[in-house]
């Protein structure tokens, strides 16, 4: 019983990591390029280049339901929202250029948390 007790401690320790990063992020000035699903209406090519499209919000609900087993699969769906964002936008584009700022305040960040 206890073991159970402690795992689930030490699993929802993990999760805040996460979702403070995550908060910080969505609060982020570069980050509204992110926080919502691509619409596919306003760019119908998008589902055609991404096949696992990512977004804030997305990740926001997983970690509410409990979705991510470990902070690396948090990590992992970060790095895929700014991959997708690589792949679609040109690096000197608004987006291009949000998406390489956010990459690299993540990491910094991630390294930040995990280090400390
Ligand atoms: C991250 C991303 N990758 C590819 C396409 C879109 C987006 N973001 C959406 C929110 C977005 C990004 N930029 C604009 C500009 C006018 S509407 C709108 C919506």
């Amino acid at each position: 019983k206890n073991v159970e007790k402690l795992r689930t401690a030490e699993q929802s320790d993990n999760m805040t990591a996460c979702r403070l990063v995550l908060t910080e992020m969505e609060k982020h000035e570069d980050g509204w390029p992110f926080l919502k699903p691509v619409n596919f209406k306003q760019f119908p090519t998008y589902k055609k280049y991404i096949k696992n499209p990512m977004d804030f919000t997305t990740m926001k609900n997983k970690l509410r339901d409990s979705l991510y087993k470990t902070r690396g699969e948090f990590a992992s769906d970060t790095r895929l929202v700014f991959n997708n964002c690589m792949i679609f936008n040109e690096d000197e584009s608004d987006v291009g250029k949000a998406g390489h700022t956010m990459r690299k305040y993540f990491e910094q960040r991630w390294k930040d948390l995990l280090l400390s």
